[in-house]
């Protein structure tokens, strides 16, 4: 079972946020769903979860079509929307029953007991939302996500805001919470989807242009091979770019060195014939950081 999304388009007035795109997600698996502010990536997540329309192309969850059956998704879904809409005057324990209820659970008593366990709010669970951090009132988000034991699960930058701390805690729930489980994430944290994800669509002005497993795009090949030089004191640059080498001087006596093909004999005899007093070399490898920004260029 999955999500399928397929040729989806969304236009809002005469802007078109979407344009016919397609990509799925598979069950078990972390989908992370990366792209610019203003990519896409809301429109997307609100379609398939139901809550907007869209204007054309289709989206399936689990085999339903979601504008033919929005409810029949929104039960076998869990939702963690952007802007996580809590009642700030309930209590933690009080507003996880009410969601409870409101999915007709019939062990609603345990589901709750269960939730509040599993997302680490026994300490808040008496509180008032409006009086939790932000970090707490995102795991009461991602309770209320999870307390009917949902097969697909949305969340829509969960971790955005958070301290560092409180980023790394409701990771771990997201991972524990997503097992058998179809789950799509947005985020603009590279290490997010690196702690997180097993595959990887990025999004840029309403289209795809990757969509991929996490280590095949950190594989992609750059067009420049580089190399990080350090060296004991400053070098005259020129030496490096005579030779046709492009040379940036990162920090103190650190460069970082690329040609299109491997530098590093060019590197050496200039090192060599000029008594350059050389301390480190060492490639750079392609980071996910890199590929996201070269596909996303011009956002
Ligand atoms: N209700 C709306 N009416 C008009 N335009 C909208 C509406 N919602 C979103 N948009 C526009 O659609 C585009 C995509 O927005 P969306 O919120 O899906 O992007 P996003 O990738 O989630 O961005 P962010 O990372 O900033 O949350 C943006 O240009 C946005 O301004």
């Amino acid at each position: 079972m999955s999500i399928v999304v397929d040729n989806l388009t969304k236009v809002y007035g005469s802007q078109k946020a979407l344009d016919s795109i397609s990509f799925e997600a598979s069950e078990g698996r972390i989908t992370g769903f990366l792209g610019p502010n203003g990519a896409g990536k809301s429109t997307t997540m609100k379609i398939a979860t139901g809550f907007i329309g869209l204007t054309s192309g289709s989206v399936s969850v689990n085999g339903i079509d979601v504008t033919k059956e929005p409810l029949q998704v929104k039960r076998i879904t869990g939702y963690l929307p952007e802007h996580n809409p809590l009642y700030l005057e309930m209590y933690v324990k009080e507003y996880l029953g009410f969601i409870a209820s409101s999915y007709g659970l019939k062990d609603k008593k345990n589901r709750v007991e269960s939730m509040i366990e599993m997302c680490g709010l026994g300490q808040e669970q008496h509180k008032k939302i409006g009086a939790l951090s932000k970090g707490f009132r995102q795991r009461v988000g991602l309770a209320q996500a999870l307390i009917h034991d949902p097969k697909v699960l949305i969340l829509d930058e969960p971790t955005s805001g958070l301290d560092p701390n409180q980023l790394v805690e409701i990771r771990k729930v997201i991972k524990e919470a997503s097992k058998d489980k179809t789950v799509i994430l947005s985020t603009h944290i590279m290490q997010e989807v690196e702690a997180l994800c097993d595959k990887v669509v990025i999004v840029n002005k309403g289209k795809i242009v990757a969509d991929d497993e996490v280590g095949n795009l950190k594989a992609m090949k750059s067009d420049q091979i580089s190399y990080q030089v350090e060296f004991e004191e400053g070098i005259d640059q020129k030496l490096f770019e005579k030779e046709g080498l492009t040379i940036t001087n990162l920090e103190n006596f650190v460069y970082q060195i690329s040609a299109d093909e491997d530098p590093r004999k060019v590197i050496m005899k200039v090192t060599g014939d000029h008594a350059l007093p050389l301390i480190n070399i060492s490639k750079v490898e392609q980071s996910l950081e890199g590929v996201f920004q070269e596909l996303t260029k011009g956002a």
